[in-house]
């Protein structure tokens, strides 16, 4: 019998590509890239206002000399000109700043009386001011090929007119129940029956791969076994099956698979739960074999340590791997690796986390860069290693 450590790298060495495909904008979250990203025009694409106030030439602004308004500059405006700068014009926040203007000063700032405004400071040039091309310049790569789509991502997507875009394709998959005791979700089971559990649990975790998958149940009959196995090595790319590959007298998967030409890479591996899973690829389909023993915790687990990393690195995804502080003591004294279950205690999870530095709210591409927020109090100065309250975005 093999180590995890084995099987898992036998598992890894299986990976493979299946291609791409172009999705909507919307059904892209979590798909992995095959195209590179690059943006269509500067960001911002202008010069932009970032408050709502007045746009003046700082030079010649004089505190308590009330500049005239000569106009207003709304967003979505096309480009105003201040004709003397000594006036000033109206502007919104997002609106293109005016030529001949090269400061904007806040509303708060400003009393505004019979057409003219006075300030109470004199303004620095560039203040307010979000200059075109300073988050990113045209043709520059924004989101790289291989880079896994976030929620961050749509709004920079959006911005760059992507409504499609090209991303890896994902491996058809069809999930096998077997067992005669198994009936479907919207059956009364005898007393004798159980419902088919795995299946769906199994159909839930691809789906948050975003891998569709189709449902199927053999009984454990050897020919019946044959016959449907093989159609699906066929039609599909991968098989995952949850159920008799164990020492049962009805356990017939591992002699069907051998009778259909599938290479076993291993059967049985020391590890508790999920010992028995069987692991093979159809010598001419190609077809990958994800046989998993049918307890269902059993299942559930190899399909995370196993499955999940496959289909990562399938992706060229490196797999998430988290460490955790236990407050028991844990031991395990037998030869086999354990998968023990536990509940981690999210509240208290401390992760550690860096600054994106950008431009403030209009800078989309500072937002594709970050995970989450922190919260930091006002009036507030903390050293490098303080903790702060983490929102992740989703
Ligand atoms: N003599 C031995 N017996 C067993 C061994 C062993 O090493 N020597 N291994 C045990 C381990 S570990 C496991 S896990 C199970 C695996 O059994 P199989 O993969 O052969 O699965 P089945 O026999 O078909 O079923 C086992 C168990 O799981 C339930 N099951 C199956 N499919 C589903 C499903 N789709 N939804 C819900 N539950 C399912 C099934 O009813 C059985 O209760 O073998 C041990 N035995
Ligand atoms: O060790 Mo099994 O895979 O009964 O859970
Ligand atoms: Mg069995």
């Amino acid at each position: 019998m093999i180590s995890y450590t084995e099987a898992h790298k036998i598992v890894i060495e299986t990976v493979k590509d299946f291609g791409e495909t172009q999705v909507h904008i919307m059904d892209s979250i979590g798909r992995v890239l095959s195209e590179d990203i690059l943006a269509d025009r500067d960001f911002p694409p202008f010069n932009r206002s970032t408050k709502d106030g007045i746009a003046v030439n700082a030079e010649h602004v004089k505190i308590n000399n009330p500049l005239r308004i000569e106009g207003v500059c709304a967003a979505g405006d096309p480009q105003k000109k201040l004709q003397d700068p000594a006036h000033c014009l109206e502007i919104m926040t997002g609106a293109v700043l005016p030529l001949n203007c090269d400061a904007v000063i806040m509303y708060e700032e400003v009393d505004i009386e019979n057409g003219k405004a006075r300030i109470s400071s004199s303004p620095k040039p560039e203040q307010n001011i979000h200059r075109k091309g300073s988050d990113q310049q045209k043709d520059e790569l924004i989101l790289e090929k291989g880079e896994q789509i976030s929620s961050q991502n749509i709004g920079i997507l959006a911005s760059v007119g992507k409504e499609s875009l090209r991303v890896k394709k994902l491996p058809k998959v069809a999930i096998i129940s077997t067992g005669n005791e198994l009936v479907p979700i919207d059956q009364v089971p005898e007393i004798h029956q159980i419902r088919t559990s795995n299946s769906y649990t199994l159909q839930a975790l691809l789906k948050q791969l975003n891998i569709e998958s189709e449902l199927m149940h053999i009984p454990d009959e050897k020919k019946i076994l044959e016959k449907r196995i093989r159609e699906a090595l066929q039609d599909f790319d991968v098989l995952v099956l949850s159920g008799g590959v164990s020492k049962g007298k009805y356990d017939y998967l591992p002699e069907i698979f051998e009778k259909l030409s599938v290479q076993k890479k291993f059967h049985r591996v020391a590890q508790q739960p999920g010992k028995p899973f069987w692991f093979g690829i159809h010598q001419e389909y190609k077809t990958h074999i994800f046989a998993f023993p049918g307890n269902p915790v059993s299942t559930y687990v190899n399909f995370h340590i196993y499955f999940n990393d496959w289909m990562d690195a399938c992706l060229g995804q490196s797999s998430k791997k988290y460490e955790i502080r236990m407050n028991d003591e844990v031991e395990n004294p037998t030869d086999l690796t354990k998968f023990l279950l536990v509940s981690a205690n999210h509240e208290k999870a401390v992760l550690t986390g860096d600054l994106v530095n950008g431009n403030g709210s209009g800078d989309l591409v500072s937002l594709s860069k970050a995970s989450g927020v922190i919260k930091v109090d006002k009036q507030s100065a903390f050293k490098v290693g303080s903790v702060f309250s983490y929102i992740p975005f989703r």
